[in-house]
C-alpha cells in the first residue's frame, strides 16, 4: 500500500502552522497496512489518530499573565499548555481540591452539600469511588494526557457477558445474564429475519446472492439450526460449566419463548456498547480518575493554584482583567492581562461581570442535567466469589439504573460496587434524600438483583449528588449548538475567554474539556503573538 496521510491529525497540524503554531514531529503519517489492516479499495478510509499533547506546541513564548477561573480539567489543561509556552498563569479554584467534576472519594474525604448535609468517607485502604468520570475511550485525548503526564491506565470493563439485566416493570422476578439475553434476542431476531428471507418476503430488497449471504450470516449471528430455528445452546451459558472426562456440563436450558424474550425488553441495553464513546476497550487511570488532575496540578505547579478561592467578580478593565475572589475571610483582587473562565456556565452566569448582558444570557441558556452515584463498600467481593462477575455493568429499569462492578482490585479483600449511577429524574429522587435514605433506597433495589447479602455485607458508603454539590450544581449541561449564544461564547468577551466541556461537542467527557481548553489556548496565544 502507498502511504496515506491520516486526515484529522494532518489537517490539525496544517491549522496550527497557519496560525503560527506548529504540530510536533512524530508519526503524522501511517498506513492502514502498518496497522495490520488490509482494506479493500472501498474500505480504505483513513484511520483516526487523535491530536496528542505532543502534537500541541505553542510556537514562540507568550509573556502575558493569565488568570484562570476554575481548577477542573479545562482550567488545569489551560494552565498546563499556556505554562509550557511561558505564560504566567494563576488558577482560582473554589473547592479545596482541584479536579472539579473529576472527583475521587477515598477514606477520609469529606464534603458538605448545598443542603448542609456533610459526609465523611469511611472507605478502607485502597478502596475508592470515581464519583464523576469513570471511563475513557481509546480515541480520547484524555488518554494522551495520561501518557504525557505519566498517569498509568488500565482497562475499564464497560461490557461484560457475565453481568446482569433486570427489568422489574417487564415482570422479571430474577435477573438474566447478558450472555443469555443476547443469545436469545440475537437468536430470535435472526430466526425471524432468516425465515422471512427464505420465504421471499424480502425479495424486493435482496438478490439471490444477497439472500444466501444474509442467511449464512444470520445462521452464525443467531446460532440457528438447520431449519433456521433458534433453540438456545451453549451460547446462553451453563448452570454448571463443562468439566473433566465425561462431564459435558449442564446447559442453562431452552430459551424462553420468543414473545417472552421480547416482552422482557432485555434488548434495549445492547446498543450501549456500540456507541462510539462507550465501546470496549475502555480505560481508567490506575488508582482513581483524580490521578489526572493531580498530575496536571503538579505539572502546572502548586504555587500557581489557589484552592478555596471563590471568584465573585470579573471586570475587564480594557487594558487587563481584575478578578475578585474570596479566600477564607479575605477578599482579594487579582489582576492579569487575560482571563480564561472555565466555571460551569449556569454558575458563571451568576457572577457579577462587565462583559455585557448578551454574555449572561448566553451563559444562562445551557440546560443542566442531574446525576448521582453511590459507592457501596463490601467486606468481601461477593460479586466475584459468588456471582462470577469481574467488572462491568448490570443494567436495570429500577431507579438505580446501573450497577458498576469494580475494574480494579480483583480478588482483593474488600471492594466497592457503584450501587447506582443515575441521571435525570431518578438522580433527583435520590439527591432529595439525606445520605442514609439514599443508601437504604439503593440497597432495597439492589437486593432484588443480588439478594440479602447486598444489604447485610455492606461496610460503608458514599453518595454523590451532583446537583447538590457546591460550585458545580449539576453533572453536565446541554448546549444549544446552533444558538447565537453558543457561538458568542466561543469568542472572547474582551479579554475574557470561556472554556469547558460545555463548549465542545463532547459534553460529559473530559475529552471535551481538554479540546475546549486547547482551542482557547490556541486563540489566546495567537492574539498575544500578534498584539
Ligand atoms: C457523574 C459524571 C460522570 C462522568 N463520566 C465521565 C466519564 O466516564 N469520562 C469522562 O471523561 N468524563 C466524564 N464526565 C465528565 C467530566 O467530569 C467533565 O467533562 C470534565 O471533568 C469537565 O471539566 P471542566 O473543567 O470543563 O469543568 P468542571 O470540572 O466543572 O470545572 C469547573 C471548576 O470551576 C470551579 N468553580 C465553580 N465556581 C467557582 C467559583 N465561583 N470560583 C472558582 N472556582 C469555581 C469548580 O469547583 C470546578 O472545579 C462525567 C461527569 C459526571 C458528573
Ligand atoms: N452524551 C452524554 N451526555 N452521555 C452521558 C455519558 C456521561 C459520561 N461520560 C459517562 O460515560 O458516564
Amino acid at each position: 500500500m502507498t502511504q496515506q496521510p491520516i486526515s484529522p491529525a494532518v489537517s490539525r497540524r496544517g491549522f496550527l502552522r497557519a496560525v503560527g503554531l506548529s504540530g510536533g514531529a512524530g508519526a503524522m503519517f501511517a498506513t492502514m497496512g502498518a496497522l495490520g489492516l488490509a482494506p479493500t479499495a472501498a474500505a480504505a478510509a483513513p484511520a483516526y489518530r487523535a491530536p496528542t499533547p505532543a502534537d500541541f506546541h505553542l510556537t514562540g513564548r507568550g509573556r502575558a499573565s493569565v488568570v484562570i477561573l476554575g481548577g477542573g480539567i479545562a482550567g488545569l489543561a489551560t494552565a498546563y499548555e499556556l505554562g509550557k509556552a511561558g505564560y504566567d498563569c494563576t488558577v482560582l479554584e473554589a473547592r479545596d481540591i482541584v479536579g472539579g467534576r473529576n472527583f475521587t472519594v477515598r477514606g477520609g474525604t469529606t464534603q458538605t452539600d448545598l443542603d448542609g448535609n456533610t459526609q465523611k468517607s469511611r472507605f478502607g485502604e485502597g478502596v475508592y469511588l470515581n464519583a464523576g468520570p469513570g471511563r475513557l475511550a481509546q480515541w480520547m485525548v484524555t488518554l494522551d494526557y495520561c501518557r504525557e503526564l505519566g498517569v498509568p491506565i488500565e482497562v475499564f470493563t464497560n461490557a461484560n457477558a457475565d453481568a446482569l439485566i433486570f427489568n422489574e416493570s417487564a415482570g422479571m422476578t430474577a435477573p438474566v445474564r447478558y450472555r443469555a439475553a443476547k443469545a436469545d434476542v440475537f437468536g430470535y431476531v435472526s430466526e425471524l429475519l432468516a425465515k422471512a428471507t427464505n420465504q421471499g418476503a424480502l425479495d424486493a430488497a435482496l438478490t439471490a446472492a444477497d439472500k444466501d449471504r444474509l442467511t449464512t450470516f444470520l445462521r452464525s449471528f443467531g446460532s440457528l439450526g438447520s431449519t433456521l430455528g433458534y433453540t438456545g445452546g451453549s451460547r446462553r451459558g451453563f448452570a454448571s460449566y463443562p468439566g473433566a472426562g465425561t462431564d459435558e456440563g449442564t446447559p442453562l436450558g431452552a430459551p424462553p419463548a420468543l414473545s417472552d424474550v421480547f416482552a422482557s425488553n432485555v434488548g434495549r441495553y445492547f446498543s450501549f456498547e456500540l456507541g462510539y464513546d462507550q465501546a470496549m476497550l475502555m480505560f481508567q487511570p490506575v488508582g482513581g480518575m483524580d490521578q489526572i488532575p493531580k498530575a496536571l496540578a503538579k505539572a502546572v505547579g502548586h504555587h500557581r493554584i489557589k484552592v478555596g478561592a471563590e471568584v465573585t467578580d470579573v471586570t475587564d478593565t480594557g487594558s487587563g482583567v481584575a478578578v475578585t475572589y474570596r479566600q477564607g475571610k479575605a477578599t482579594r483582587v487579582l489582576r492579569a492581562d487575560y482571563c480564561v473562565a472555565t466555571l460551569p456556565p449556569h454558575l458563571m452566569a451568576r457572577i457579577p461581570h462587565n462583559l455585557g448582558t448578551p454574555v449572561t444570557a448566553a451563559l444562562s441558556e445551557f440546560g443542566v442535567t442531574a446525576a448521582g452515584k453511590i459507592g457501596l463498600e463490601y467486606q468481601r467481593r461477593w460479586w466475584e466469589e459468588d456471582d462470577r462477575i469481574y467488572g462491568g455493568i448490570t443494567e436495570t429499569d429500577l431507579d438505580l439504573q446501573h450497577i458498576w462492578y469494580p475494574s480494579y482490585g480483583f480478588h482483593g479483600r474488600r471492594g466497592l460496587v457503584v450501587g447506582y449511577y443515575n441521571t435525570g429524574a431518578a438522580a433527583r429522587t435520590y439527591s432529595a434524600l439525606p445520605h442514609a435514605e439514599r443508601e437504604a433506597r439503593a440497597l432495597a433495589q439492589g437486593v432484588k438483583i443480588h439478594g440479602e447479602k447486598y444489604r447485610s455485607e455492606l461496610v460503608s458508603s458514599w453518595s454523590q449528588a451532583w446537583d447538590r454539590t457546591r460550585y458545580l450544581e449539576g453533572a453536565w449541561t446541554s448546549p444549544r449548538y446552533t444558538s447565537p449564544g453558543y457561538q458568542l461564547l466561543l469568542q472572547p468577551a474582551g479579554r475574557v475567554y470561556f472554556a469547558g466541556d460545555w463548549l465542545s461537542h463532547e459534553v460529559a467527557w473530559q475529552h471535551g474539556a481538554f479540546v475546549s481548553a486547547r482551542s482557547v489556548v490556541t486563540a489566546l496565544h495567537q492574539r498575544v503573538l500578534t498584539a
